[in-house]
């Protein structure tokens, strides 16, 4: 059977069936119609004012490769090294092209310049011994956010903008629900977080679009971006949410962005509201302990003692807990499990 006409052009013949609002499209309409409802996202929720100098967290994925050109303001691209062998340089030189492509500087910082020589492969050795290697992900979302932090002021950005999508939000809503994390659950709907304690505002302007919009985009577009998953993801958390997420989204299409708007919807009880963040006894940055939560973890990995952070015999850090780029921060209570 021929495909149909595409239902906007009513000229070309259909390329796909947008997953969502299931119309026939073609190549041209389709990525039009995507890039109309990022840019419906940015301005409707007043994400980036204008003059803002935007600092793009870029790690040659699909995501943040299909946000980068698309956003139009005053870009700076910055990457993080984390030191992952056989993974990370690869993306990086994925993103060098892109930023060669796009005319836009780059900035590339690494972990192990920036947290007194730790790469996330010395921390993974350091963890092993805990018999906890999704402990990985942990340390790396929390250094992420902070070397991504770091990244951005150093080229002078007033904002940061991360590639989050629909099905990472999804995740992490199920990952929280999982956990029981009212909390977080709680604050971590919204499309950013305004900066807190002094760090620069974050927003997703891809938290509505699918996985699966974006893959096509990126085909569509032609845009040339690394695919490959990171070598400590298959111990992740993260990995089963996913799956879950896949289960539930066959037998109810609308179950990602229904998660994603049910974090938005929920009213946390006055009990249940963290307490007021601090300022971290170390770096300043927002903290419910003495330390934030990269302090913490640097301090446990340099006594030798990784697990200290992450929260043996006590409710610490856990690796699906820390917010990822983008999300917002959540000050670390003590004795509370950190998430979205
Ligand atoms: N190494 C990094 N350097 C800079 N930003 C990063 C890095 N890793 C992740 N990010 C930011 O966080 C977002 C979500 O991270 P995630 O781990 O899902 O990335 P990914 O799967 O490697 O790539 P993408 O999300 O771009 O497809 C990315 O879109 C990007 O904006």
């Amino acid at each position: 059977m021929p495909a149909p006409q595409c239902a906007t052009c009513h000229k070309a013949r259909a390329a796909l069936r947008r997953p969502r609002s299931g119309r026939a499209l073609c190549g041209a309409c389709f990525c039009a119609a995507f890039e109309a409802e990022v840019l419906h996202t940015v301005v409707a929720g007043r994400l980036l004012p204008s003059g803002a100098v935007v600092a793009v967290g870029a790690s040659g994925g699909k995501d943040s490769t299909v946000l980068a050109p698309r956003l139009g303001i005053s870009l700076r691209l910055v990457a993080v090294d984390e030191g992952i062998g056989g993974y990370r340089d690869a993306a990086l030189a994925a993103v060098r092209r892109q930023a060669a492509r796009w005319e836009l500087p780059l900035t590339v910082v690494a972990y192990a310049d920036l947290f007194g020589g730790w790469t996330m492969d010395a921390v993974a050795r350091s963890t092993a011994g805990s018999g906890r290697s999704r402990a990985c992900c942990t340390f790396c979302g929390v250094l992420r956010r902070r070397a991504l932090e770091e990244g951005a002021r150093l080229v002078g950005a007033t904002h940061i903008v991360t590639g989050h999508n629909a099905d990472d939000m999804a995740e992490t809503v199920l990952m929280n629900f999982l956990r029981g994390d009212a909390a977080r659950l709680a604050r971590g709907g919204g499309l950013g977080s305004p900066g807190e304690g002094g760090a620069l505002p974050r927003c997703r302007p891809l938290q509505l679009a699918s996985q699966k919009e974006v893959v096509l985009y990126a085909h569509f577009r032609r845009l040339d971006y690394f695919s490959e998953e990171c070598v400590y993801a298959p111990e992740a958390f993260r990995g089963h949410a996913r799956h879950l997420l896949k289960l539930l989204e066959a037998a109810r299409p609308s179950a990602v962005l229904d998660l994603v708007h049910s974090a938005e919807r929920l009213a946390l009880a006055p009990a249940a509201r963290p307490p007021a963040p601090g300022a971290c006894s170390r770096c300043g940055a927002l903290a419910s302990r003495a330390l934030c939560q990269a302090c913490a973890l640097l301090d446990g990995l340099n006594r030798g003692r990784p697990r200290l952070a992450i929260g043996k015999g006590r409710r610490g850090l856990d690796e699906a807990g820390p917010p990822r780029d983008g999300e917002p921060e959540r000050a670390p209570a003590p004795d509370a499990v950190p998430a979205f």
